[in-house]
C-alpha cells in the first residue's frame, strides 16, 4: 500500500468531547426548579461547570444534555451544543448524549469526558490532570478521592463493622473513555434499564474494563443537598 492509499484516521490525535448530563430534577436539593440552574456566585451552576471545560484548550466541544421540555438554558457559543435528549436516569441521559455526539460527527475513537452539570467546582487543573493521566491509557479513567474518614457498615441503625478503607475511593467526574467503547458498554446495560450503572466507570467495569483512578479534589463535590449551595458559593467567591 502506498502512502496516498493509506486510509486517513478520522482525527489524530483523537478529539476530546465533553458531555454534561444536565437533565436531572435535583429532588434532594430542595430547590424550586432543577438545581443545576440555581444561581451560585452570580451564575446558574451549570455555567460555572461549562466555563471550567471551556478554559481547557484540548477540549473540542461540549454537548449539554437537557430534558426535552427544558426552557431554562440557552447557550450561544460555536463549541457548545444543547441536546434535548435527557432520559429517565443519568445513565440514559449519557447514553442518549453519546448517540447525539456520534450523529454530529464525533468518531468512536474520540475521547469523551462525562461530567455532572451539578459538579460546578471542577477546575481546569483537575480536568488537565485527568487528560494527562488517561490520554495514553488503553481504557481511560475517572477522578476519584481516597476516603478521608473511617468507614462503617450498618445494621439496624448500629455499627455492624469498621471496614478496611485502604482500597476504597469515592468516584467523582469527569470520567473519560473512548466514545465508542462507552456507548457499547452502556448499550449492553440498556435492556436492564441501566440497573447498577451509577457512573460511566461502572458500565465500563461491567464490560470487563478496569478504569484508571486519578486523584481528584474534595472541592470537586457534587451539589446534592440544600447545604451544599452555600459551600459551593463560598468556594467560588473565594476563587474569584
Ligand atoms: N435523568 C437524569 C438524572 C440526572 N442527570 C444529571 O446527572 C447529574 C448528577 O445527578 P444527581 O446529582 O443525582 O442529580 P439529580 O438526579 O438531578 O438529583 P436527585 O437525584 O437529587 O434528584 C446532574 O448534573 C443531573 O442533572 C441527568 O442528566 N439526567
Ligand atoms: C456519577 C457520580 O457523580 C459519581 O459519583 C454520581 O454517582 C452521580 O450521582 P447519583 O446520585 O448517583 O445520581
Amino acid at each position: 500500500m502506498t502512502d496516498t492509499a493509506r486510509p486517513i484516521p478520522p482525527a489524530f490525535p483523537p478529539r476530546c468531547h465533553v458531555l454534561l448530563p444536565c437533565a436531572g430534577t435535583g429532588s434532594r436539593a430542595g430547590t424550586a426548579g432543577p438545581k443545576q440552574y440555581e444561581r451560585v456566585a452570580g451564575l446558574p451552576m451549570v455555567l460555572h461547570t461549562l466555563a471550567a471545560f471551556q478554559a481547557v484548550p484540548r477540549i473540542t466541544q461540549c454537548l449539554i444534555v437537557i430534558a426535552p421540555g427544558d426552557r431554562f438554558l440557552s447557550v450561544d457559543h460555536p463549541s457548545v451544543v444543547l441536546a434535548r435528549c435527557g432520559g429517565r436516569s443519568r445513565a440514559e441521559s449519557v447514553f442518549n448524549g453519546l448517540h447525539e455526539l456520534l450523529a454530529q460527527g464525533a468518531a468512536p475513537d474520540d475521547w469523551v469526558l462525562v461530567h455532572d452539570a451539578a459538579r460546578c467546582l471542577v477546575t481546569p487543573a483537575q480536568i488537565n490532570a485527568l487528560l494527562d493521566a488517561c490520554e495514553n491509557d488503553p481504557v481511560g479513567g475517572l477522578l476519584a478521592l481516597k476516603l478521608p474518614d473511617t468507614l462503617k457498615t450498618e445494621a439496624g441503625g448500629r455499627v455492624a463493622a469498621t471496614v478496611d478503607r485502604s482500597d476504597k475511593w469515592l468516584a467523582q467526574t469527569p470520567q473519560m473513555f473512548r466514545l465508542g467503547a462507552l456507548r457499547d458498554a452502556l448499550s449492553a446495560q440498556a435492556d436492564s434499564g441501566f440497573a447498577g450503572v451509577t457512573d460511566e466507570a461502572s458500565a465500563m467495569e461491567l464490560a470487563g474494563h478496569r478504569p484508571l483512578l486519578v486523584p481528584g479534589s474534595a472541592q470537586n463535590f457534587k451539589v446534592t443537598y440544600p447545604e451544599d449551595f452555600a459551600l459551593a458559593e463560598a468556594i467560588l467567591n473565594n476563587r474569584t
